[in-house]
């Protein structure tokens, strides 16, 4: 069952919300929320706190569930990855909720990194890149620790292969993460606020690794952050957030020089003069 979302372009989208629904209690998070990703797009979420942003992550790492609704037309919404159902899955020619094992078959292409390095801390470095490449995705050792010296060389850490994470800056670690998390060659990154927890002199780093990334691969990523300067440097779409609801969106030069709408406008002036 291909998503119903068709593009005056004819490219299909890589990430697409349709209608979804998203509820915890009674409190509605997000509200029939339509949205596309493109392939290779690096789509940044703004927006205040409560907004939703990081249910949207969420839920593409199947950490959530889309909230059913008795909605007859949509039920809540589905989520589509490669234009075929993600929360969902077909049965009997409907669309039903997914079973685990679908959930897990279908996110092992999708990686995220977190605030919280979350770093193996018994682990070395090295170990940290290969662990899920052997065990989970297959490789030998000998393939997964030539995939991890290549990665750690594009995040700048070769020399530290041997050391644990705790004798690591938070960036370094945060750049080990982003190590780990393109080792299983995802194409989708999520980016949940990779550098909230970092000490400013160390932002500039994991930033400038992340541009590498977004230059030499074609990885779509999808990133929530509180950092403007992120936004601008990583990203080349904006997506204003609030109340569940896309309240704006284009390219970084335009939400942040010409903001059009008043909640975007409130919101940049409120971080920026953080
Ligand atoms: N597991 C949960 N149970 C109950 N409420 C939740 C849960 N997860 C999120 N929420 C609530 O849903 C709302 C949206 O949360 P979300 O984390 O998506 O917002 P956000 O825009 O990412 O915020 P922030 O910028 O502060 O990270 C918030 O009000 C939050 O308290």
């Amino acid at each position: 069952m291909q998503s119903p979302i068709t593009d005056p372009s004819g490219a299909e989208p890589l990430i697409e919300f349709d209608r979804v629904d998203k509820s915890f209690g009674d409190l509605k998070v997000l509200d029939k929320l339509n949205f596309r990703v493109d392939p290779g797009e690096r789509v940044t979420l703004i927006g205040p706190s409560g907004s939703g942003k990081t249910t949207i992550l969420r839920l593409l790492m199947t950490l959530e569930k889309v909230t059913p609704t008795a909605d007859p037309e949509t039920e809540g919404g589905v989520i589509y990855v490669e234009g075929k159902p993600y929360s969902h899955m077909e049965k009997g020619g409907k669309l039903v909720p997914a079973s685990e094992r679908w959930l897990r078959q279908r996110r092992s292409r999708v990686g995220m990194v977190f605030q919280q390095f979350n770093l193996f801390p018994n682990m070395k470095v090295l170990r940290n890149v290969t662990e899920a490449q052997v065990h989970v995705a297959g490789r030998s050792k000998a393939e997964a620790e030539a995939k991890a010296g290549e990665l750690l060389e594009l995040v700048g850490l070769s020399e530290k292969a041997d050391e644990y994470p705790a004798r690591l800056s938070g960036g370094q670690q945060q750049r080990v993460a982003i190590a780990r998390a393109l080792a299983m060659d995802p194409d989708i990154l999520l980016l949940d606020e990779v550098t909230s927890a970092l000490d400013p002199e160390l932002v500039a780093d994991v930033l400038a690794v992340l541009r590498d990334v977004a230059e030499t691969t074609s990885i779509t990523m999808l990133c929530v952050t509180h950092e403007m300067g992120f936004a601008r440097d990583v990203s080349n779409r904006v997506l204003m957030f609030d109340n569940g609801q896309i309240v704006e969106q284009g390219a970084p030069e335009a939400i942040f020089s010409e903001p059009q709408e008043a909640r975007t406008q409130d919101f940049l002036r409120a971080v920026l003069a953080e």
